[in-house]
């Protein structure tokens, strides 16, 4: 290497002069009404008082409670004769208990809810369950359902809690908005149907996460949420625990007469999902899928999922089978509905998982279509909720379009990442970048899986072709493999067949996969929003990891969001990154990404507070704007280098 790297270490004088000369060429220049839940409203006649839904005795199969003999952990939580005939408890928040969701009971007399799908009720499939006359109808255990499901005790399958998952309980949560209501501390009924209870057991999961602890209760209670909470932290659950808790309890919701007017299913039928859940990317759409199976086993709720790429007939006959709960990439939902295979008229949650990228400018026309030029139910019809590990502000005031009366919930410090990530940052010339890598493949010890970040998808192939040129087992995952050779991929580095993972931004966010213990920004993405959802791929659930990433003078805009970022994740700073970014500070010149700049959104870096509590306590030298106090405050000034999202995201193709 003819420039050795920068170390995070002591800065001795020479480097610091070095330094110095390297940059000295270098200009800085740049009290509510009782709430009625969604699915009850529109309902004629009073549910005041009427017997809650119950659910059927659990078929004999599974009365027992028998050790699994794929050692899946056996549910004590919930004893079968509280399942036999469950009654949801009189909740705060909901005005009356519904009445018993009997089949045409939701829509008045003309309409009916279907049959559950294809199997038959309580004589499905195992695994399966059903509704039928009001019931809700388990499914019987299936043991190698529950193996490809849950996996087994240490088979490496499932992310496994780390070390610091206690640690999380820790962490500082902020909820703003009106009429909060206090978290959960523990999975229990209440608040959590029994049947979500059995699978979370199963899943071997003990304790909430502090996102779950707080969106349990705030979906339970008909809230729309904004949630910002460190990657790795269990957001998706944060969302699926709630809304399917809900739709044990309420059972379906009947299709629009449209369905059911010749009493049967034409050819072409039409899947009504009761929750949509966006998100940006085919893999993680595939990824809350299986979540979304995990947690639905044995229930009446079929999940389905589709996203481009993939081969659409069958994913047709997939919805077919059953669609209440439905994952999906934006641009195949749409073609999905102009199709006339889905309808959202019985959308009773939405979520945006990743939602500050669902509504940047790459997505948030299709976002806006799909929420607003369709047939989904208005913002008062619906549950909205959004999910993200940073929410910029002017995401946030954007997103405010779809959300009625939300509560903003942050959990951590601002936009903050996890401690659980130890954070190093190099310097390196581009044309040492390949040496470094290497030296770093080298030293790696921990015999996890290294992922390494590129910004472009030629420099994917490129790295990844070297990497194995150098006897290295890579592969590489970007926006022109096509699907097949994407999903090939992302198995190989997995399963530890290729446990280097070269990828664009495409792998950025959501994707959950176990033993990633280092990840290597090769490239810097030019905002800190990016940076942390990307090194955010290791240290999750508990677990530690490392990330390092390459700075050079390509990344002087985003030096100084880094510099605050370390700090408040008490990370070790290099001074010369310190030195960069005073003299960027004093210098003027380069626009801060996340608005924490001058003039700025008055936002935090990457947004973890509620645009809507003025004061810009994250502020520095931004303009507030956001209506300086209290709550529902315009959206007036501002000033300008808030929050232009990267020219990058304009469009998914970059990556
Ligand atoms: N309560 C829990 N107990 C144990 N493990 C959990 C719990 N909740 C979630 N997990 C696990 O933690 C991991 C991270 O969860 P998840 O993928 O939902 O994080 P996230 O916050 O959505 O991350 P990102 O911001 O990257 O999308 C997953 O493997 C999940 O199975």
């Amino acid at each position: 290497m003819t420039t050795g790297p920068i170390s995070n270490g002591p800065v001795h004088d020479s480097g610091v002069t070095s330094l110095e000369s390297k940059f000295n060429s270098i200009k800085l220049n740049p009290d509510r009404p009782a709430y009625v839940p969604p699915h009850l409203r529109n309902r004629p006649g009073p549910p005041a008082g009427g017997p809650g839904p119950t659910f059927a005795a659990p078929p004999p199969a599974h009365a027992g409670y028998q050790q699994s003999p794929t050692g899946l952990p056996t549910p004590a939580t919930t004893p079968p004769a509280a399942r036999a005939a469950y009654v949801p408890p009189a909740r705060g928040a909901f005005g009356a208990a519904p009445t018993a969701a009997e089949d045409g009971g939701w829509g008045g007399a003309p309409r009916r809810a279907p049959e559950p799908r294809g199997f038959g009720g309580a004589g499905g499939p195992p695994g399966y369950g059903s509704w039928k006359n009001g019931q809700h109808i388990l499914g019987a255990r299936n043991q190698r359902l529950e193996k490809e499901l849950y996996g087994e005790d240490g088979d490496g399958s499932q992310q496994t809690t780390g070390i610091n998952f206690d640690k999380y309980a820790d962490i500082p949560v902020e909820a703003t908005g009106t009429g909060v209501p206090e978290p959960v501390t523990e999975f229990t009924n209440p608040p959590i149907n029994p049947v979500l209870l059995e699978n979370i057991v199963y899943a071997r999961y003990t304790t909430p996460t502090p996102v779950q602890k707080y969106s349990i209760p705030i979906v339970a209670g008909g809230r729309d949420l904004m949630a910002c909470a460190q990657t790795g932290s269990g957001k998706t659950g944060g969302f699926l625990f709630p809304i399917l808790s809900a739709l044990y309890t309420y059972g379906p919701v009947a299709p629009p007469l449209e369905q059911n007017s010749y009493g049967s299913y034409n050819s072409r039928r039409k899947a009504y999902p009761t929750a949509l859940i966006l998100a940006p990317t085919r893999e993680l759409v595939s990824q809350i899928h299986e979540e979304a199976r995990k947690f639905a086993y044995r229930s009446w709720v079929r999940p389905a999922v589709v996203y481009g790429g993939a081969d659409i007939g069958s994913q047709i006959r997939a919805l077919d089978r059953g669609c209440d709960l439905l994952s999906a990439t934006p641009g195949r939902l749409v073609d999905l509905i102009e199709r006339g295979r889905i309808s959202l008229a019985n959308v009773k949650y939405l979520v945006l998982d990743e939602a500050d990228r669902m509504l940047d400018m790459g997505f948030e026309p299709q976002i806006r279509r799909i929420v607003e030029g369709e047939d989904m139910p208005g913002v008062h019809d619906r549950q909205t909720l959004m999910f993200s590990a940073t929410f910029p502000k002017e995401i946030q005031m954007l997103a405010r379009s779809f959300l009625k009366d939300y509560i903003f919930l942050s959990v951590g410090r601002v936009g903050s990442t996890s401690e659980n990530i130890t954070q190093r940052i190099e310097y390196v010339d581009d044309h040492d970048k390949r040496s470094l890598l290497l030296d770093l493949l080298l030293a790696e010890q921990s015999g996890g899986l290294v992922l390494v970040f590129v910004e472009t998808k030629r420099m994917a192939d490129s790295l990844c072709d070297f990497l194995c040129a150098q006897r290295h087992n890579a592969t590489s995952i970007h926006g022109d493999r096509t699907q097949r050779e994407r999903e090939a991929a992302l198995h190989a580095f997995k399963t530890g067949r290729a446990p280097i993972l070269v990828a664009t931004a495409v792998a950025a966010r959501g994707l959950d996969i176990p033993h990633v213990t280092h990840v290597i920004l090769y490239d810097l993405p030019t905002d800190v929003a990016e940076y942390t959802h990307r090194i955010g791929r290791t240290g999750r659930a508990g677990n530690t990891g490392t990330s390092t990433a390459f700075f050079n003078r390509n990344n002087l805009n985003i030096a100084r969001d880094l510099l605050d970022l370390l700090k408040d994740a008490h990370q070790d700073v290099p001074q010369w990154l310190v030195d960069i970014s005073t003299e960027r500070s004093f210098g003027g010149g380069y626009g801060s990404k996340s608005g924490r700049g001058r003039g700025g959104g008055g936002g935090g870096r990457s947004g973890g507070r509620d645009a809507r509590v003025g004061g810009g306590g994250f502020s520095r030298g931004g303009g507030g704007g956001f209506g300086g106090g209290g709550y529902g405050g315009g959206f007036g000034g501002g000033g300008g280098g808030g929050f232009p999202p990267p020219a990058a995201s304009s469009g998914a193709s970059w990556w």
